[in-house]
């Protein structure tokens, strides 16, 4: 898959304004039955992770991502529970696909290596392991454990934007060291803004293109999806996450069937049919759907905050709870710098601004 261009992309920096890229081959995966579980507050049924894998598969998307929002285990009274056991989802959607590969997301400390073993006896054939930008180190355990059971392996840096290339690539090189065959640049904020992608994702080539593949993971929440992913691609990401219809955390992931037209346009291969994809996201997706993914105060203040796109139910529910404003939340949140695992700070900043607007009405 990967293409040779690692020169091209270690000098990503001076070349604007040119085509230099010529025809891609990338490998997308549509994560819709995994990120869009956030958005879905986990109550996936069997016959919509049926239908949607079916749709998907129908329309020549390579690899379908299925579990938990917060990946293997995520189903709890922390993350929320889920309608149908992820395990039971990947069996489903193993059993269903007739050409697509099953992956499955798993976080050390929420996930187990017995989870890991589960979902590849229910059919799951990639794992993909997320840490936060700064932690490769524990998913070292992990990266083995999957290599020997045979599975193909992906590795998340999260929240990539806190960081920069090069501690990103030394974090990568943690990951390819331990097992990965493919490290991601997760813009899990939507906070990165076009040329702070394609740097990094050229900083990850060069450090371990000779060894692994780069992948890109979008989210909307500055609208900036698609733009940010086709930037990865050109600066040598070959693996690319996205969501049909954005169904996924925040403002939703780049939305796949758009970035799959746009590669058919620049003459890139993806081996989706547009048509196809474009079908399965008006009949299948959008059924599936509490509601589309938005672009409003409380997403934008995600991507404008550098916010984790999973924290939006959570921020939405403290909100009601306290009598607060979400976007308040978020920014807090944003300004704390908190990471995937604290969403119960999210609490703690409601009853911050809830005390602060108590006090002030006191006083006026
Ligand atoms: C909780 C895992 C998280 O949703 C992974 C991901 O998709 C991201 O960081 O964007
Ligand atoms: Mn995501």
């Amino acid at each position: 898959m990967r293409h040779e261009r690692d020169d091209l992309a270690r000098t990503w920096s001076g070349t604007h304004g040119t085509e230099p890229w010529g025809a891609l081959d990338l490998r997308l995966t549509d994560t819709c039955l995994r990120d869009g579980s956030h958005h879905k507050r986990h109550q996936f049924t069997a016959q919509e992770c049926h239908d949607i894998v079916e749709a998907l598969d129908l329309a020549g998307v390579p690899v379908i991502e299925v579990t938990h929002g917060d990946g293997l285990g995520g189903s709890s009274f922390n993350y929320g529970f889920s309608r149908t056991w992820e395990q039971e989802l990947i069996k489903i959607a193993a059993e269903t696909a007739t050409r697509a590969k099953i992956a499955f997301l798993m976080l050390p400390g929420v996930g187990t290596k017995d989870d890991i073993r589960a979902a590849q006896d229910n059919g799951g054939q990639i794992c993909r392991i997320a840490t936060h930008c700064t932690e490769a180190d524990v998913s070292v355990q992990h990266f083995g454990l999957a290599r020997e059971l045979g599975l193909e392996t992906v590795g998340f840096l999260m929240m990539s934007h806190t960081q920069p290339p090069e501690v990103l690539a030394r974090q990568a090189r943690v990951m390819v060291d331990a097992g990965c065959q493919c490290v991601y640049v997760v813009d899990s904020a939507g906070a990165l803004i076009m040329e702070q992608t394609a740097d990094r994702v050229a900083a990850l080539v060069a450090e371990i293109g000779d060894q692994a593949d780069v992948g890109f993971h979008g989210h909307e929440n500055l609208g900036l999806g698609v733009a940010n992913t086709i930037i990865a691609a050109r600066a040598g990401a070959t693996q690319i996450d996205g969501s049909v219809r954005r169904f996924g955390a925040g403002a939703g992931n780049t939305p796949l069937e758009a970035f799959v037209g746009v590669c058919d346009k620049l003459g890139w291969t993806t081996g989706v049919d547009f048509l196809r994809v474009v079908d399965a996201s008006e009949d299948v997706i959008k059924p599936a759907m509490p509601e589309e993914c938005q672009l409003d105060r409380m997403t934008l203040m995600m991507g404008y905050a550098g916010v984790y796109s999973s924290f939006l139910k959570h921020a939405g529910n403290a909100a009601e709870r306290y009598g607060v404003s979400g976007a308040q939340i978020l920014f807090e949140a944003g300004r704390r710098k908190l990471i995937g695992g604290q969403e119960d700070q999210l609490i703690d900043i409601a009853l911050m601004l809830r005390a602060e607007a108590d006090k002030a009405a006191a006083n006026s």
